[in-house]
């Protein structure tokens, strides 16, 4: 579980202050949260504060345990972080990628518990033919896979995906989140995902976190609750129809756009 309280941060570049959040109050529980907003709205900005890169006002907390207090070693070794940029050269070879994750376990030499690991890790992520080829040598789609598997074989409680989808084809969509709901029933990890396809997201979230375009909460709970018609114009400036399928998941049919 891990709870945001007051929470207030702003950007400050060539003398200027671009506030992003004002005392925000977030709790994400075990499951699996997707964040959804509009560009720009703070959903990266806020993976980022609770991996304690940016120095914020408030607090963050990890169970009852202020992230600001612990030590850099004790925080990695608990949440694992994809952020939405990736390297894209590296003379790394694929298997190599993958063990950068198991970074903090590694002592001077890699064991073979290490390369399990890694192999286990992209065995779930179907790339475990690409163990030997060189990063560079990878499609956009493929690199993408590789970070995610570096980040899920650190086998965290708190895992922070940021936009993990883009790049990949629909079957590896559905791979990746089935793996990830396989991941949060097997133990109760705290998964909180940046995600834009607002259909994969209720179709795949325990917990929905919609921010508004200026870093306000516009909403958290079910995605039944919280995917309506109302919430998508209010913050997309769309205008959709919502109905549900024969599971009762929410389907979202975007018909038009409006200038706010
Ligand atoms: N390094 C930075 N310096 C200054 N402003 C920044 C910086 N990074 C982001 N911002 C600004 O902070 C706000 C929030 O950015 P953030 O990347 O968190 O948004 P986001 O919701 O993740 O957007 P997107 O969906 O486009 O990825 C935006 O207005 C952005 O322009």
């Amino acid at each position: 579980m891990i709870r945001i309280e007051n929470l207030s941060f702003a950007y400050k570049r060539a003398g200027k202050s671009h506030q992003v959040f004002e005392h925000l109050d977030i709790a994400f529980k075990p499951g699996i949260n997707v964040i959804l907003g509009p560009n720009g709205a703070g959903k990266s900005t806020l993976l980022k504060a609770i991996f304690g890169i940016l120095d914020y006002k408030g607090n963050v907390f990890l169970q009852e345990t202020p992230l600001a207090t612990m030590a850099l070693e004790e925080k990695i070794s608990q949440i694992a972080y994809l952020p939405q940029m990736d390297i894209e050269q590296s003379s790394l070879t694929v298997l190599e990628m993958v063990l950068l994750g198991r970074l903090p376990e590694l002592q001077r030499k890699v064991r073979s518990e290490d390369i399990a690991y890694a192999m286990k890790s992209m065995a779930q992520l179907n790339i475990s033919e690409l163990a030997s080829r060189p990063f560079t040598a990878l499609s956009g789609g493929q690199k993408k896979l590789v970070f995610i598997a570096q980040t899920l074989v650190r086998d965290s409680d708190i895992v922070l995906l940021d936009e993990p989808i883009n790049a990949l084809d629909l079957k590896r969509q559905l791979e990746l989140c089935q793996l990830l709901r396989s991941k949060v029933q097997e133990k109760p990890i705290t998964m909180i995902i940046v995600l834009h396809d607002i259909n994969l997201a209720v179709r795949f979230a325990d917990h929905l976190v919609v921010l508004r375009e200026n870093g306000t909460l516009y909403a958290v709970g079910s995605p039944k609750e919280v995917m309506t018609e109302r919430m998508i114009e209010d913050v997309y400036g769309v205008i959709a129809r919502v109905s549900c399928d024969e599971d009762g998941v929410p389907v979202v049919s975007p018909l038009s756009s409006f200038a706010q």
